[in-house]
Formats: C-alpha cells, sequence, structure tokens
C-alpha cells in the first residue's frame, strides 16, 4: 500500500552509511524518529529502493551553499518513475580530516571523501596536503568506513563528519577544515507519489521543466510565467537532459503550495508552453518563511478574477 500522510511512513532510506551528513538529516527529521533507519551506498540506490517500495521515503542531499547542487540526486529525480519530494532539513557541515592510528599529517598522500566535501575543504588541502592526491567515495562516512575495517585502503586518510570518524575509531588531523565556516546543505526527504504534506503558509514546490524547442527568448517564457503571478523562484539550475548536446531541463524551487492559487496557475502556464512538466512536489520549508503574496496574487485576488469571468460569460 502507498503511504498517503507523511506520519504513515515507517522504513526510511538514506545515503550510507552511518555518520553521513545524510543520517544526522534523517534524525532531525521529527517524522523519522523512533522509525527503520536504512543506509545505502549511494543517491541512485536509495531513490530505486523507493522506486520498488523497499522502504517508504529516503533522504538525499540535494544542495549545498558552497558548492551548488548535488547532480546524483537533481537527475535521479527528473528521469525514471516518478517520486515527490515532502521534506526538507538544512545542515551545517562541519568537516574533519582523519586516519588510521599512527599516520602523522607529514605522511598523508591522499585523501578519500565525496565529491562535494573535498570542493568544500580545497583551500584547506591547498595550504596544508598541497601534493595530496584525491580519491572520491560514495559519502564522507565510507571514506572513515574503509579506514576503519583492517587491510589496504585507496588513500591515508578521509574528510567526513566529526561523529564518522569517532564511529570508526579513527584519530583526527585537523578540526574543522571547511573553507566556508557557514556551509551549509540542504537535505530533500522524497516518497512515491500521493504523499502530498498540507499547505502551511511557508511552503516550497519543485518542478523540471523540459522546453518544448531552443528558441529566442525560451528560458524567458518560462520565467515570465513566475514573475506575472508573482511566484518567487529559490533555485534554478540547468541539467542536460543527456539526449544531445546542448539539450537541457531547467530544475526549479520556488516559494508557495500546489494548493495555492497563484502556484496552481504557474504551473497550469508552465504546462502550456513546456514540453513537459514533472511535479516534484509541495513540502513545508525548513527555515520557515512565509511567502509574502504580491498585490494582486493572493488566493482571494484569483477567486475574484475567476468569478468576475464566470459572470461574463454566464
Ligand atoms: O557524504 C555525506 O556525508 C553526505 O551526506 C553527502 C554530503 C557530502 C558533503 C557535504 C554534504 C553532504
Amino acid at each position: 500500500m502507498t503511504p498517503r500522510h507523511p506520519s504513515d511512513l515507517r522504513r526510511f532510506g538514506y545515503l550510507g552509511p552511518r555518520g553521513t551528513f545524510t543520517q544526522m538529516a534523517l534524525d532531525a527529521w521529527d517524522g523519522a524518529r523512533h522509525q527503520e533507519q536504512v543506509p545505502f551506498g549511494s543517491v541512485d540506490a536509495a531513490l530505486e529502493a523507493l522506486r520498488s517500495a523497499e522502504i517508504d521515503a529516503a533522504m538525499v542531499p540535494i544542495e549545498n551553499s558552497v558548492e551548488g547542487g548535488v547532480s546524483a540526486t537533481l537527475d535521479a529525480l527528473a528521469t525514471g518513475d516518478p517520486l515527490v519530494v515532502i521534506g526538507e532539513v538544512l545542515v551545517p557541515v562541519t568537516f574533519v580530516l582523519c586516519a588510521r592510528a599512527g599516520m602523522p599529517l607529514s605522511s598523508v598522500r591522499s585523501v578519500g571523501t565525496h565529491s562535494h566535501a573535498w570542493a568544500q575543504v580545497r583551500t584547506w588541502m591547498a595550504t596544508h596536503l598541497p601534493d595530496a592526491v584525491y580519491v572520491p567515495t560514495l559519502s564522507t562516512a565510507a571514506s572513515a568506513a574503509a579506514l576503519g575495517q583492517p587491510g589496504d585502503v585507496m588513500f591515508d586518510a578521509g574528510v567526513c563528519a566529526p561523529v564518522a570518524a569517532a564511529n570508526e575509531g579513527l584519530e583526527i588531523l585537523a578540526e574543522d577544515i571547511g573553507d566556508n565556516r557557514s556551509a551549509v546543505t540542504r537535505f530533500v526527504l522524497v516518497a512515491r507519489p500521493g504523499t502530498l504534506p498540507e499547505p502551511t503558509g511557508a511552503d516550497k514546490t519543485t518542478v523540471v521543466l523540459f522546453q518544448r524547442d531552443d528558441h529566442a527568448g525560451g528560458l524567458l517564457e518560462l520565467l515570465e510565467q513566475f514573475a506575472v503571478r508573482g511566484v518567487n523562484m529559490t533555485r534554478l539550475e540547468s541539467r542536460p537532459t543527456g539526449e544531445a548536446m546542448g539539450s537541457y531541463c531547467f530544475s526549479i524551487d520556488f516559494e508557495g503550495h500546489l494548493q495555492d492559487a497563484r502556484v496552481g496557475e504557474t504551473l497550469m502556464g508552465l504546462k502550456r508552453v513546456c514540453a513537459d512538466v514533472r511535479f516534484l512536489g509541495s513540502y513545508p520549508r525548513a527555515d520557515g518563511v512565509r511567502a509574502d503574496a504580491r498585490v494582486g496574487t493572493a488566493d482571494t485576488d484569483f477567486d475574484t478574477a475567476r468569478s468576475w469571468l464566470e459572470q461574463l460569460r454566464s
């Protein structure tokens, strides 16, 4: 049975292993407390398990305040069987450099971590380990887990959350090595369609837009749909569709809920001018910021205009 309400969710998947920033996001999600938590090796694996109903929801990283969008998540949500975002969590990220006991900083020749973490410690690395080779891992905690197991590892040190290093009993070679102390990562809780959180007045909606054809002003035509209805966008990214060189879709977050009149009107406008509009959910904003409806764009303004038109037609 497909869960209908966010509180019906029982099995929560996440980008693991334990100790990832994604697990911290799941721990911060009230509805996941005391429920089953299942780690997956990659975002794709977690979302596939969700599609095949092995789990009820999956927490995955989507965006970082320093490094931008997480392509693996954006692409997995833009294609394949539909999924919807039902919530978001913001997690401040702090990185440590850790290694097995007895490895001094001066002997570190290679460092394993998630690509988003590597991008956020670049300046520290350039200063303290300028010759270190980067080895990508599927998550930050995966680098700590590899170092925590006996046997050969592809790298001398890992970059992860302090808790991941502690879980594996690793030594900390350097603390707080992020280039930007106020870096925040945004995670989304994803479910199968059929689960739609109630509007709260402080909501966001996510869509992916596929253009009908490539023409001058094509992107402007999409953006106008938001502008004329007073809908504020909070993220806009172009992603290659993979079909041909230069073929892009647009992944967009904007303020408001599917049930808000101005959001409904915007979606109808987009449906008219796009080849395809993929609705990826409406959900409460993690920061609780309420959207200010510009003059003429409140639900009542749309209702009044519709009744006026109906009256003219009758
Ligand atoms: O690898 C992790 O711990 C994750 O949860 C993904 C990630 C990586 C780097 C910054 C934020 C999230």
